[in-house]
């Protein structure tokens, strides 16, 4: 039997995201085994899990993109595999390639998903050149995509998944393909507009230090799919270099990696 989440629901409130004792299998092959947590509104958690932990079916599942074989998923208290339609605005989804379409300038492809949801032409580029200044990407609005350095590119990407306002941030191994010191300052980045805007982001890493330095809390999963660990860091495991080791250690241990 997995542990269950035991952090709290925030006063009460119906969580912005809820998985409760889920199962979900694919013909005879088992990928989440009565996983259960929760992310509450304004909360950043991290997804740690080993390849084919089943991380991605888990955001499927959020998305909304099928239904789990057992067990309750909730978005914003709403079904998301039946309610699909009403939480299109409300999910927004930043994935590991940037995804950004070749033949667009920046600032064209961040306002695609305005386009999409039928937004006024000039209203979504207004947005979008907003979004452009937050992500600091005004100077390469007009600049294609294979203009861009990959860390521009990601945040362009993140740019697009904003500007429809979503409630809720999925990052699916955003910062993973970018060097060490632009994912750094990229994910600083990324936190202070989450944090600034009020979203709720559940993101998918295989970095141990992406969760430590990003998350309010990180889950643990093991194969199938279950908690292994919850852990909240604190900022005292941030910046204490012994303090940051000993729960990466931790983290890593559970994972069952090389520290
Ligand atoms: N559509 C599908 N059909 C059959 N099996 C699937 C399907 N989607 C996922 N699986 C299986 O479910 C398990 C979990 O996969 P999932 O992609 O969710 O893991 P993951 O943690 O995201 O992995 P990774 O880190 O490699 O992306 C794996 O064994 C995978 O092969």
């Amino acid at each position: 039997m997995s542990p269950q989440s035991n952090a709290a629901i925030q006063n009460g409130e119906e969580p912005a995201i809820l998985l409760d004792s889920i199962n979900k299998s694919f013909g005879s092959v088992v990928a989440i085994e009565n996983l259960s947590f929760h992310v509450n509104k304004g909360e950043i958690v991290s997804f740690l899990g080993r390849t084919g932990a089943g991380k991605s079916t888990a955001l499927n599942l959020i998305m909304g993109n099928f239904g789990p074989t057992k067990g309750r998923v909730r978005v914003m208290g709403m079904d998301p595999n039946k309610d699909f339609k009403k939480l299109r605005q409300t999910i927004s989804v930043g994935f590991q390639t940037d995804r950004l379409l070749p033949w667009r300038t920046t600032v064209e492809n961040v306002e695609l998903g305005l386009l999409i949801l039928r937004e006024p032409k000039a209203q979504a580029r207004e947005k979008a050149l907003e979004w452009l200044d937050r992500v600091n990407l005004t100077a390469a609005a007009n600049l294609y995509p294979h203009e861009l350095s990959g860390g521009m590119r990601q945040r362009a990407s993140l740019a697009r998944a904003l500007a429809i306002d979503p409630e809720i941030l999925l990052l699916d191994e955003c910062f993973s393909q970018l060097d060490h010191v632009t994912s750094q300052t990229l994910r600083a980045d990324v936190s202070e507009v989450i944090r600034k805007y009020n979203k709720t982001c559940l993101f998918i890493t295989h970095r141990i230090d992406d969760a430590i330095e990003m998350a309010d809390r990180i889950l643990v999963l093991g194969a199938p799919a279950r908690l292994l660990l919850e852990e909240s860091p604190t900022e005292e495991d941030r910046t204490d270099r012994d303090k940051f080791r000993i729960l990466h250690d931790k983290i890593a241990a559970a994972l069952g990696v090389d520290a």
